[in-house]
């Protein structure tokens, strides 16, 4: 690399982590002047495939040639060129409009980050099916879709309607909700409760809410185990739909409020997600940190690298209430609105979820906003305007990640419904750069250890510089993706190019807002690093001479700023 074109700011603090160079520092040299670079327009060559992933195992160091990215980010790199990318994150739940593979390939293509398995639905070898694909793409195709397996958690709801894909509730009509379980047979006009206690804990007068109130229902009588109900909401119920109950105007939390956050299935569920070392686990219904802390060890004590994120999704009461504790504890967390929303009046939901959002991002978690952001689109092939306007809220909000539920997992139009994220996510954050919008943040210091402290400080300034020189990236060099989640939280102007060791922290740096993960070998001389990363991107067309990029490492713990030579 040509240093005398490059300015380095080292900022050397010696933790006793940092392995120290003894390459003489260059002088400081002036930047020169900078090469705007101009979109290529490329339109010959199919996006190539470019090294597999090799699920989690870092490619050998004698293959120094081998860089990885999928092709689609290289696709749009090099059409769009960096500042275009895409900042926000998109999740996509599987179910049966999607587990195929040629349909989850066009998922991948189409932008999606992390594919979520929702384990209150389907079995564990339909769920095992899907991760083997999402794998088998991975490794044929170059991506480096993540798993997120979501638990069923243990609150009320209804059973599966005997392979029924929706029942329909008229008004005035009389449903029976009984605890006991029917074989294969469902009577007419019943329907199953999980929750053993719910004969006893509900009483006459009650209003029984499917869904949040997509159907309604007042209990009339009790006969042992089933309850008699009339319908005074009309709608479809679903598979498994949620189910509270009210007196009085508020919700009723009686003995169901005891529940173990995590079930004995659930528990199944986390073994078999360890086992086929799933990327992130997202536990339902969090009500403290503790269950997230006793998951985080249990993890840590049965998984090899214990490299599975844990997302606690905030969608009860509670959550809310230790928000804050229940957020440190776990890795990132999700605005769960569908059953938060059937938990705390609609009208609330969302100023929560901004808090929610606002709170990750001060404590450097990464956060999805889910459900029902394209609800239209499970029927039909465009949103509704509404539906436009909360997508680009959650953008605004500069959160790290949508999710789509049902409008992948059984709608009619997944590719669409992930179009319109897609589209809608670039144009905001286009508008938002383009406007200087920001809203300042306070950012507060999120480190325990000094060392920690240092990386804040140099993510912080290299972030503020990158936008105060308007660079056209930053590079990290970082081996647990800490530094790429520092850089992330500053939400910076330009995109971040990840280079990590590892496949699993490729896939989870793929959750988080603006990084572009790469697979890459590397040393601890950056000098060498830097030299490597240039003439593997320019082989690939992805930056270019002139091209100016500020480089920070967690090994050197240093920002260098400089151009592509
Ligand atoms: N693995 C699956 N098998 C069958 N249906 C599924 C599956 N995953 C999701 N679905 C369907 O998609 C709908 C929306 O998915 P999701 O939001 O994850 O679940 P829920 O609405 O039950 O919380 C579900 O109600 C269910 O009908
Ligand atoms: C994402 C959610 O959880 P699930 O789809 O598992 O109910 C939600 O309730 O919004
Ligand atoms: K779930
Ligand atoms: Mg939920």
């Amino acid at each position: 690399m040509s240093v005398s074109h490059s300015l380095h700011l080292r900022l050397f603090a010696p933790p006793p982590t940092v392995i120290p160079t003894h390459a003489p520092l260059p002088p400081p040299t002036l930047l020169l002047p900078r090469h705007r670079r101009l979109p290529s327009l490329r339109s010959s060559s199919s996006p190539e495939i470019l090294v597999s992933d090799n699920n989690g195992v870092p490619a050998p160091p004698s293959d120094p040639s081998s860089i990885e990215v999928d092709a689609v980010t290289a696709a749009e790199l090099k059409e769009n060129g960096f500042r275009s990318t895409r900042r926000t994150k998109l999740v996509c739940t599987v179910g049966p409009s999607t587990c195929g593979f040629e349909q989850l390939e066009a998922l991948a293509v189409g932008g999606m980050n992390v594919a979520r398995i929702n384990m209150c639905h389907g079995t564990r070898e339909w769920h095992k099916e899907v991760i083997d694909r999402v794998r088998r793409l991975n490794h044929e195709k170059g991506f480096a879709v993540a798993i997120m397996m979501d638990t069923e958690g243990s609150e009320i709801h209804m059973g599966d309607l005997g392979g029924a894909s929706s029942a329909k509730a008229d008004d005035g009509e009389i449903w029976t909700f009984s605890v006991r379980a029917f074989d294969s047979t469902r009577p007419q006009h019943t329907i199953n409760v999980n929750y053993e206690g719910f004969a006893e804990d509900v009483k006459v007068g009650d209003e029984l809410l499917v869904d949040g109130g997509m159907v309604r229902f007042e209990v009339i009588q009790k006969i042992g185990p089933d309850v008699k109900c009339r319908c005074t909401d009309p709608g479809l119920l679903l598979p498994r739909a949620n189910l509270t109950f009210w007196r009085n105007g508020s919700l009723v939390r009686e003995r169901n409020a005891m529940l173990p956050t995590i079930s004995s299935k659930d528990w199944l569920d986390i073994d078999f997600g360890i086992a086929e070392g799933v990327d992130f686990i997202a536990i339902s219904f969090v009500k403290s940190a503790e269950v997230i802390t006793h998951l985080k060890s249990y993890i840590a004590a049965r998984s090899r690298d214990s490299d599975i994120s844990v997302i606690a999704k905030i969608e009860s009461i509670d959550s809310l209430k230790n928000l804050e504790e229940i957020i440190q504890a776990a890795d990132g967390a999700m605005v769960a609105r569908g059953d938060l929303g059937a938990q705390i009046p609609l009208e609330q939901v969302p100023s929560a979820q901004q808090r929610i959002v606002q709170l990750c991002r001060q404590l450097n978690r990464p956060v999805i906003v889910a459900s029902q952001l394209l609800e239209s689109m499970i029927e039909y092939p465009t949103p509704t305007r509404a539906e436009v306007a909360d997508v680009s809220e959650a953008v605004r909000q500069q959160a790290d990640a949508l999710m789509l539920s049902g409008e992948s997992a059984m709608g009619q139009y997944p590719e669409k419904a992930l179009t319109v994220l897609r589209n809608v996510s670039l144009r905001i954050e286009r508008w938002w750069r383009e406007e200087k919008r920001y809203e300042a943040m306070l950012l507060p210091s999120v480190g325990s250890y000094f060392s920690e402290k240092i990386s804040e400080e140099i993510c912080n300034s290299a972030a503020k510089m990158a936008n105060n020189l308007e660079v056209d990236a930053l590079f990290v060099y970082t081996k647990t993706g800490y530094m790429a989640s520092l850089l992330s939280r500053c939400r910076p102007d330009c995109p971040i190019f990840a280079f990590t060791t590892t496949s699993s922290v490729r896939r989870r740096l793929n959750l988080q807002w603006g990084l572009i993960p790469f697979r890459l070998s590397f040393s601890d001389d950056m000098e060498s690093n830097l030299n490597r990363t240039f003439a593997l991107l320019k082989a690939r067309n992805l930056i270019k001479t002139g091209d100016l990029v500020i480089a920070v490492s967690d090994m050197l713990q240093s920002i260098q700023v400089m151009n592509v030579p």
